[in-house]
């Protein structure tokens, strides 16, 4: 029997102004699935994920989470169950790095509260997945950008939800720490937890993403496994870039320019030479 879909996405449509940012946009997402949601800057992914947590209302259309209309869920039992990482998050007050964790605690408190030692377990437990419990002292306004990128996702991760919602998540981390982030990703959507992300990095879909979405002027481009969608024409549809993808093994992809490729051949062709099923490898495309 087909499981039902943790979160449906049902015909969304939405404009800040008259014009429409978004239209007509559907999908459904499984638990514990990975999905990627790509697309060039102000093709629309951040709105849709403010869309998906409630934060806009769609002009048409519906979010379902577990059956239920999102609309109809008060804010606190929504947090209960979907984590939000923003793409950037200042704050002005510098509360530490351990307040910020221990906030993610709030959807589970009433009105006028108190941290429990439990509260506090959970927010060291959390810094310490993170590779940051030596932050936890530190104020959030003097930390790095990509030290508040974990901090907030140690915030949702202490935040009890089983899906988060990742708005380019690795923006701003260093490479070890990207790659600590996806390891991360990858460990806990094996224990049951769902991700939906927006990322600039093809590649970073291809290593860890179950799924693909791509969407293009506010439209759904493709949706599907990520060895089918990210392909070098689908790639080239949608950020008019000419990459590559090259299989390095049987699981393994990469994206590679093929300017960088050294491939000047290519500059004129209508479409790049590099389609699924017919991956070409790295000396092949050199001439090598
Ligand atoms: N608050 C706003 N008021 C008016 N227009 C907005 C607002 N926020 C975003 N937009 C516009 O809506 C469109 C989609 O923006 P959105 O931020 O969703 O794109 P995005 O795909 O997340 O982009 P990026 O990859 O650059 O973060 C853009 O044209 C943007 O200028």
């Amino acid at each position: 029997m087909e499981l039902k879909p943790l979160i449906q996405v049902e015909e969304i449509s939405f404009g800040y102004t008259e014009e429409n940012v978004l239209s007509d946009i559907s999908f459904t997402i499984k638990k514990g699935e990975i999905v990627t949601l790509l697309g060039p800057n102000g093709c629309g992914k951040s709105t849709l994920i403010k869309i998906m947590l409630g934060l806009l209302r769609p002009a048409g259309g519906d979010i379902f989470f577990n059956g239920k209309n999102i609309q109809q869920m008060s804010s606190k039992s929504l947090a209960r169950e979907v984590a939000y990482v923003p793409q950037l998050h200042k704050s002005s007050f510098p509360y530490t790095v351990r307040d910020v964790v221990l906030m993610g605690r709030i959807p589970h408190k009433a009105f006028f509260f108190q941290y429990s030692k439990a509260d506090m377990e959970i927010a060291a437990d959390a810094l310490g997945r993170l590779s940051i419990s030596h932050l936890a002292d530190r104020a959030y306004t003097e930390i790095s950008g990509g030290e508040r990128q974990l901090t907030l996702i140690a915030r949702a991760l202490a935040q009890g939800a089983k899906t988060f919602i990742m708005d380019e998540p690795a923006s701003g981390l260093d490479y070890g720490n990207q790659m600590r982030l996806l390891d991360q990703i990858i460990k806990l959507s094996r224990e049951g937890y769902t991700f939906i992300k927006s990322t600039h990095s093809p590649e970073h879909a291809l290593w860890i993403a179950d799924r693909a979405i791509m969407i293009k002027n506010g439209a759904l481009m493709a949706d599907g496994k990520c060895d089918e969608v990210i392909s070098s024409k689908n790639l080239f549809h949608l950020y008019n870039a000419r990459v590559n993808v090259l299989k390095l093994n049987r699981s393994l992809r990469v994206c590679v320019p093929q300017t960088i490729c050294g491939c000047t051949e290519f500059a004129h062709s209508p479409l790049p030479p590099c389609e699924l099923g017919e991956p070409i490898s790295c000396s092949a495309v050199r001439g090598g």
